[in-house]
């Protein structure tokens, strides 16, 4: 699976990232995702692969999707029976965010990316489209912090693993009325704080390398993207843990219903009878192969954003998998037509 696959959705974020961003910095959201869809969609019905997306994004803000169920790969196209037989094929299962930080994205602000996590079947969470409070850290803090400890508590364990001060540790938390508390507890403790309006999927990933200058990130953002950082942290060796959040009153949004017992209704009915489980990375990318592919769209801290040229565009991507324990970054020149140039740098 990884070897057939690992070139093929490069191409996908790729395409996506493209795409968006053509749209970066118009101020258009909607727009800057919709087209990474369609572009994500496309390429990803040229793949010889049953698909199956476990994990579309956008539900909660009737943003445009690649919908859950939705059957993607090459036996999706009109006249696959007389190139493709599904039985040879081998079954998927995708999660993607086409255009992480859309905002970032509409704005011409760091840090957006085409993203997607992919699995053999039933080796993804399929997470329903609520808040998941997360933990990600080093490598090095790999079962040492606990999501369940208090974030000073945290602290100090990272502190040990990763061999310097409190005071060294810069923590990255999303800049929401939910998180004040938690901000000031990680000041008061000594720690600096990086707040971030959008695009928590990076900030996660970010924490898996050194030398990001990110530590940790804490905090509540969308269940969705949660799997999806999970499964690069998985893929990586790095801690990541989530427990979904499933009551308006914590995140302060009447995005996610009405009330906590409707909501802990709805999660029964998609059978989830603990709503209050904490999933370590391993039980949310809990499959055999996990695969992270990742291209920025703007620039970010582990990749650069898409620069366009007279005929082209170049791009860099980081694709990382369990199996061949490798994170590479791929950096492409697209050609359309017939480009004057091959820019460089
Ligand atoms: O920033 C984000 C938005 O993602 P997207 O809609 O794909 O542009 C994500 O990284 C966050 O995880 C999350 O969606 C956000 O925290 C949602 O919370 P809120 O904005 O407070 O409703
Ligand atoms: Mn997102
Ligand atoms: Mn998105």
């Amino acid at each position: 699976m990884e070897n057939t696959l690992g070139l093929e959705i490069i191409e996908v974020v790729e395409q996506a990232a493209i795409a968006s961003a053509r749209w970066m910095g118009k101020g258009d959201k909607n727009m800057a995702d919709h087209v990474a869809v369609e572009a994500m969609r496309e390429r990803m019905n040229k793949i010889y692969m049953r698909g199956r997306i476990v994990i579309g994004e956008g539900e909660r803000d009737d943003a445009p999707m690649l919908y859950i169920g939705e059957e993607v790969g090459v036996c999706t196209q009109p006249d696959a029976k007389t190139f493709c037989n599904p039985d040879e094929l081998v079954e998927i299962d995708i999660a993607v965010d086409p255009c992480e930080g859309t905002n970032l994205c509409a704005y011409g602000q760091p840090g957006s990316m085409a993203v997607l996590a992919i699995s053999e079947k039933g080796g993804l969470f399929a997470a329903p489209d609520f808040y998941m409070k997360k933990i990600a850290a080093p490598p090095a803090a790999k079962g040492r912090v606990d999501i369940n400890k208090s974030a000073t508590e945290n602290l100090k364990i990272l502190s040990e693993c990763l061999d310097r001060s409190i005071e060294e540790l810069v923590i990255v938390v999303m800049k929401r009325e939910r998180h004040n508390g938690l901000i000031a507890e990680i000041r008061e403790a000594g720690a600096r704080v990086q707040l971030i309006s959008d695009g928590d999927v990076g900030a996660a990933i970010s924490c898996g390398f050194a030398g990001t200058n990110i530590h940790a990130l804490m905090g509540i953002g969308a269940a969705p993207e949660g799997v999806i950082s999970a499964a690069a942290m998985r893929a990586m060796g790095g801690h990541f843990q989530g427990q979904l959040i499933y009551d308006p009153e914590v995140v302060k949004t009447g995005l996610i219903g009405e009330s906590r017992e409707a909501n802990i209704d709805r999660l029964k009915s998609m059978g989830i009878n603990d709503p209050d489980k904490v999933y370590d990375a391993s039980e949310l990318a809990s499959g055999d192969t996990v695969l992270f592919a990742g291209c920025g769209i703007t620039p970010g801290n582990l990749m650069q954003g898409v620069r366009f040229f007279k005929g082209g565009a170049r791009t860099q991507s980081l694709v990382i998998s369990n199996k061949s324990q490798t994170a590479r970054f791929v950096d492409t020149v697209h050609m359309s037509g017939q480009p004057k140039v091959v820019q460089l740098h």
